[in-house]
């Protein structure tokens, strides 16, 4: 052995040699990540995630970023006397309010992701669902005791076009996308970031869904204890979801429509941890809820058959 050599470096070597199942499995493959407002904590956390999709797209993955902004929509709100007020998870939003929404995404949180990711190199193009016509919303109600109730300017994605970020991804380029959407109605709509990332995830055929947030992933008897469920099928989360609480409503509802539109597996992360998203694609460590396709049986006829866990 070099007696020159630095012998900390050996474990750094077994951490490339022990990633190399997962470079293998995900090279070429895209993922769809979406780091919520909540997750945006402070300058070194949005550094550190800025890093970790420069990684992935250096370690040959196809990442595309879906960003949020709830925390800091509200706060420009409020810098505009104008109080934020949600229905089922969904923020009730007038014209208004929707021109903040569209400032504070667009204009202030995907700029500041692009400009991190951009410090590596010439990765990040912003974008919101608008841009050429790449989302497409109708307008939505929100769900409340069983009732549909008006929330404004709040689309659902009807349709993805994904020509443009699939022109971006096949020159290298990390997309950073705004949860803003045109309507075929000509309006611009405001639209849940979770369930952006969901439709986008399952247009582009993503072999995954990472939801980053500010909880260790999706707790059982919320508020009341911290135990993280760590797998659900999707049988599973249909069944729970109505007794879920307002955040983790579309949150669920985007991993549930990711996964039953053909995305392998959604998880939901905690962004609070440095890397944590590099922990869940590189390696087998459990981190937060991972939920999965209903298992499938081969049928006696030799059909299958999909079973409840
Ligand atoms: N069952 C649950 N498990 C975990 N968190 C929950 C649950 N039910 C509600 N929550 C709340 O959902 C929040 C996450 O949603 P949200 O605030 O919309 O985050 P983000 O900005 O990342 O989208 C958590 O901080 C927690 O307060
Ligand atoms: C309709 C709706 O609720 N839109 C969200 C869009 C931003 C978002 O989803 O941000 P987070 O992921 O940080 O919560 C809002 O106005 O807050």
């Amino acid at each position: 052995m070099n007696p020159d050599m630095n012998p900390t470096h050996i474990p750094k070597a077994r951490t490339v040699i022990e990633a190399l199942p997962w470079l293998r499995r995900f090279h070429g493959k895209t993922v769809v990540i979406k780091f919520g407002g909540n997750a945006m904590i402070d300058d070194e956390l949005k550094a550190a995630f800025a890093e970790d999709m420069v990684s992935l797209r250096y370690a040959g993955l196809r990442p595309v970023v879906v960003h949020g902004g709830g925390p800091q929509i509200s706060a420009e709100l409020d810098r505009h006397g104008i109080a934020s007020e949600f229905k089922a998870g969904l923020r009730v939003t007038t014209p208004e309010a929707m021109q903040v929404v569209r400032m504070v995404l667009a204009g202030q949180v995907q700029r500041e992701l692009v400009g991190l990711i951009n410090r590596h190199g010439p990765f990040a193009v912003g974008m919101t669902g608008e841009d050429a016509h790449t989302m497409t919303a109708v307008r939505r109600m929100a769900e409340v005791d069983g009732e549909a109730v008006d929330i404004g300017l709040v689309g659902d994605i009807v349709s993805v076009d994904t020509s443009t970020i699939e022109a971006l991804l096949d020159c290298g380029r990390i997309p950073v996308v705004s949860p803003v959407a045109r309507g075929a109605d000509g309006e611009i709509y405001n639209i849940n970031a979770d369930l952006a990332a969901a439709a986008l995830a399952g247009a582009l055929g993503a072999e995954k869904l990472v939801v980053l947030t500010d909880v260790e992933g999706l707790y059982a008897d919320w508020p009341r204890s911290d135990d993280v469920i760590r797998r659900l099928t999707v049988s599973e989360l249909e069944a729970m979801l109505p007794g879920l609480a307002s955040g983790m409503v579309p949150k669920m509802e985007g991993c549930l429509r990711a996964v039953r539109g053909g995305v392998e597996t959604a998880h939901v992360l905690d962004g609070r941890v440095p890397h944590s998203l590099l922990l869940e694609v590189f390696t087998d460590e459990t981190v937060g809820t991972a939920v999965v396709p209903d298992p499938v049986l081969p049928a006696a006829g030799g059909a299958e058959e999909v079973v409840p866990e």
